[in-house]
């Protein structure tokens, strides 16, 4: 049984991820952490998501937490899984990150972190997503250039990053399939006299708003016709089972970081 640490844990995916241990063979809640102050703090972490309680409580002592603690599921924020990242590869954990909104420096930092963890860290740990990217990429190669890329996305009200973490992802698959750098390419917001859509470039467009879960299309617009290739997110329990088996995953692979589509084998 491997045991298992939500960081994060009163958050909106971090009660997804208590759910999905319950319903999963082999994972079991160990630890639920929260940030000093939050108010859950000495509250049953199971209990709170609906579930029969599970006599873990929600605490701030780290030392306490992964003492024991065989994984980390992480969904925080960018400085927070890097700090995470830095324990689990000094104990010898697996850490699955899903947080998302990196700079180009963090996440070239986390890359850079080595030791004894191994990481699994993805900006969208669902099967159909990591599926749509392979699709993305195949089109991308396949349609000539003058097909134009955009990638958009919509989310609940709540949501501090943009664009997703899974819009720069499909962005990335896109850029892979025409050969080209997305971060040169990349135009991720317009605003008044833009002037002509600049060939080649790979556009982005960032919608807010309600409960959206998460929402995706990336559409290859050609003269006279147009491709789109979507996906929409119903529940967060595609993410938080995926978080979970990608944990599992984990347990006997050798030190180092890992992609979603490594746990998936795609
Ligand atoms: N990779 C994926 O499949 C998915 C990724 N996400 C990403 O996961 C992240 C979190 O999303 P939500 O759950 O919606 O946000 P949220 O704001 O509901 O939850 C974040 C939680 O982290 C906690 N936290 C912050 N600092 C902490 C610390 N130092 N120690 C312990 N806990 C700390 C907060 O108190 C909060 O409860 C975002 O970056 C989001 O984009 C969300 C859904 C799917
Ligand atoms: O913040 C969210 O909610 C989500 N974040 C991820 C992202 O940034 O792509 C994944 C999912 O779409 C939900």
């Amino acid at each position: 049984m491997q045991k298992i640490t939500v960081l994060g844990a009163t958050g909106r995916m971090g009660q997804a991820i208590i759910h999905a241990i319950a319903q999963i063979d082999g994972a079991a809640l160990y630890s639920a952490l929260e940030r000093e102050g939050v108010d859950a703090i000495g509250k049953d972490a199971r209990a709170l998501t609906g579930l029969e309680p599970s006599g873990v409580l929600i605490t701030s002592n780290v030392d306490e937490a992964l003492d024991g603690s065989d994984a980390i599921i992480d969904f925080t924020a960018p400085q927070v899984s890097i700090d995470y990242a830095k324990k689990a590869h000094a104990l010898g954990l697996v850490h699955v990150i899903g947080t998302t909104g990196w700079t180009a420096e963090e996440d070239a930092e986390i890359a850079s972190l080595s030791g004894n963890g191994r990481l699994v860290k993805a900006g969208n740990m669902s099967l159909g997503v990591n599926l749509l990217m392979g699709l993305v990429k195949k089109a991308a190669a396949a349609l000539p250039e003058d097909f134009d890329i955009e990638v958009l996305e919509m989310h609940h009200r709540m949501k501090v990053d943009a664009p997703s973490g899974t819009a720069l992802m499909l962005g990335e698959a896109a850029a892979e399939g025409r050969e080209i750098d997305l971060a040169s390419n990349a135009v991720r917001a317009r605003d008044g006299i833009t002037g002509a859509r600049e060939p080649g470039t790979i556009g982005f467009a960032t919608l807010r708003g309600g409960t959206v879960i998460g929402d995706h299309s990336v559409v290859f617009a050609g003269s006279n016709e147009r491709i789109e290739l979507s996906h929409h997110a119903q529940d967060r329990s595609i993410f938080a089972n995926g978080a979970v088996h990608a944990s599992l995953w984990a347990q006997d692979k050798a030190p180092g970081l890992y992609s979603m589509a490594d746990v998936l084998g795609l």
